[in-house]
């Protein structure tokens, strides 16, 4: 393993709930797994007038995210964690004269021996991540000749393929590629990880992975919360900006991508931007018409609460045409997949909150056991991202007696089983990588654009309004019931439970 060198991490927009609600827990994480660097603090930065005794209450004492995990430790302990942190105020404005930063980073180099590493973690809105990164240059803070300088940028990377394209340039020119870290949360989740090893890491699935064994490709992302309290962020956004262009075709790379020559992060790299490039954009109405389905969720009863409806959340527009659900069907142009189709769909105010890839495979090509009771395309590899980290093999045995009777079997491996090991976080993970300097699980500037080529013809053929059908679920379902046009023919969606192996069918309202 690499050893993490010693460096400072400044957070821009430190006062903001992302870095209270996950980078700072995974820090603490980090800290007890003994990760951190033995030189290491953490300085934020905002506009926020915060103290550094301010700041450590917030983040780390008084924080509630932290509350259960640190209710059992030492005092002294948690106190040596705190002391970790500092606070900058950039007096009202993040496109300042970035100087009085920069000689409180340097002081606390001096002062700490971090020595001239520094990760830069950009955690405001993303209007601000070009302005910052050019205040870092002009300060003389992203050249590497005293440590390296590295940049993590959070999602949402660009509001369509132009302004993504405009921000890989915008970044570009005061940092270099490689030093720039995209971050994507669901890269950090292990069983993501996992698709590859599954994948190549085994000889019993990879021979089977390609268009003569797979009937077709489902995923699923379905949440059980609406949009909480970012009902102002989400309306502008959607499920297909906030879920499908980024974590979501992410997890298809990895399903659609070929063997990387090695795990090298360019490598792997490659090839799932290869992949991305392969998928077929949708260029004309009709297309898009037949291959898109969205909707929005509408108020319900669950569980005996009364559920509000997407258009009544708080700063959403009573007139909203943002979708909270999207399911796209498309394919992939290249050897292995030609004529596959794949299902995926994301969506909030599902029964359950889950992520899996389904990967159907096709009926044996002579059916010997005929009158078995088993139906086509009943051959599954599920691969369950969360909430509980396993994979499921579906496969026929013989019943018991008589004859040749056959029933679905389950083989399944639950990550929890594998005691011994600590799952990381998916923050915990991404942050010890970028300390590390490993950016395999972090998005290239040319993956995130071959994502966003995919996805900009369906968000205009949506936002221009010529698809004027937005559908509506009740809260607790799984999603409108037009979405089973886009499968009809090939299969049904499987609606799948809570839990790993329970059938489907699954919902809370039903
Ligand atoms: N929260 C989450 O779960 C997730 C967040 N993200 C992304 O991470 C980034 C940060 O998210 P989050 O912490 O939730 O965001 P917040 O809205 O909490 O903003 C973070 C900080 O940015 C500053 N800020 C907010 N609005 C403005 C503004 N209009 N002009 C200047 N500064 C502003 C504020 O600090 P101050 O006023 O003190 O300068 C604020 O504390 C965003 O890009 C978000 O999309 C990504 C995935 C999940
Ligand atoms: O990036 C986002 O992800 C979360 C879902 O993340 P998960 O790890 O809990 O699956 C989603 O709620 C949010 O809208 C989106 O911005």
């Amino acid at each position: 393993m690499n050893k993490t060198e010693n460096q400072i991490l400044v957070i821009f927009g430190a006062s903001g709930d992302l870095t209270a609600r996950k980078l700072v827990p995974a820090l603490f994480n980090l800290y007890v797994a003994e990760q951190l660097p033995d030189n290491f603090v953490v300085l934020g930065a905002s506009r926020s007038d915060m103290t550094d005794t301010q700041f450590r209450n917030r983040v780390v004492l008084e924080s509630s995210y932290l509350k259960e995990k640190i209710k059992d430790k030492d005092e002294s302990y948690i106190k040596d964690f705190a002391n970790k942190f500092f606070y900058e105020d950039l007096g009202g404005s993040y496109d300042t004269d970035y100087s009085r930063l920069r000689t409180r980073v340097e002081d606390l180099k001096n002062k700490y021996n971090t020595s001239g590493n520094i990760i830069y973690y950009l955690s405001t809105p993303p209007t601000l991540y070009e302005t910052i990164a050019q205040r870092l240059a002009d300060a003389g803070m992203s050249t590497q000749n005293n440590g390296w300088k590295r940049l993590v940028v959070e999602k949402p990377f660009g509001y369509s393929l132009d302004t993504a394209i405009e921000l890989n340039k915008g970044l570009q020119q005061f940092f270099k590629e490689h030093q720039i870290y995209r971050i994507d949360h669901y890269l950090g989740k292990e069983t993501v990880q996992n698709l590859l090893v599954t994948r190549f890491a085994n000889s019993i699935f990879e021979p089977l992975w390609n268009r003569n064994y797979i009937h077709h490709v489902e995923i699923t992302n379905a949440e059980e919360v609406g949009v909480e309290k970012r009902g102002g962020y989400y309306d502008k956004s959607g499920a297909l900006r906030d879920m499908f262009q980024n974590h979501l075709l992410q997890i298809v790379s990895l399903v659609v991508m070929e063997p990387p020559i090695s795990d090298a992060p360019e490598d792997i790299r490659d090839e799932k931007v290869k992949a991305l490039k392969s998928l077929r954009i949708m260029k004309d109405d009709q297309t898009l018409y037949d291959n898109t389905i969205r909707a929005q969720y509408t108020k319900s009863i669950i569980d005996g609460n009364e559920v509000k409806g997407y258009r009544e959340e708080d700063g959403v527009d009573e007139n909203s045409t943002t979708e909270t659900y999207a399911a796209i069907k498309f394919f992939v142009d290249n050897w292995r997949w030609k004529d596959t189709p794949f299902y995926v769909r994301t969506a909030k105010r599902m029964p359950t909150k889950v992520t899996e890839v389904v990967i159907h495979f096709k009926t044996p090509h002579h059916q010997i056991f005929k009158d078995s009771g088993v139906h086509d395309k009943d051959n599954k590899l599920i691969i369950r991202i969360q909430p509980d980290e396993g994979i499921l093999v579906k496969f026929g045995v013989k019943v018991p007696g008589q004859g040749f009777k056959v029933e679905r079997a389950n083989l399944d491996f639950y990550y929890s089983n594998l005691v011994e090991t600590h799952v990381m976080d998916a923050y915990e993970r991404l942050l010890l990588d970028a300390m590390q300097g490993d950016a395999t699980l972090y998005s290239r500037a040319d993956e995130v654009e071959a994502a966003w080529e995919f996805v900009d013809p369906i968000l205009k053929y949506w936002e221009d309004g010529k698809d004027v059908r937005m559908y509506g679920y009740a809260a607790g379902v799984w999603g409108p019931e037009n979405a089973d046009e886009l499968i009809e023919g090939i299969g049904e969606w499987r609606n799948p439970g809570p839990n790993l192996t329970d059938d489907p069918g699954f919902c809370v309202i039903c």
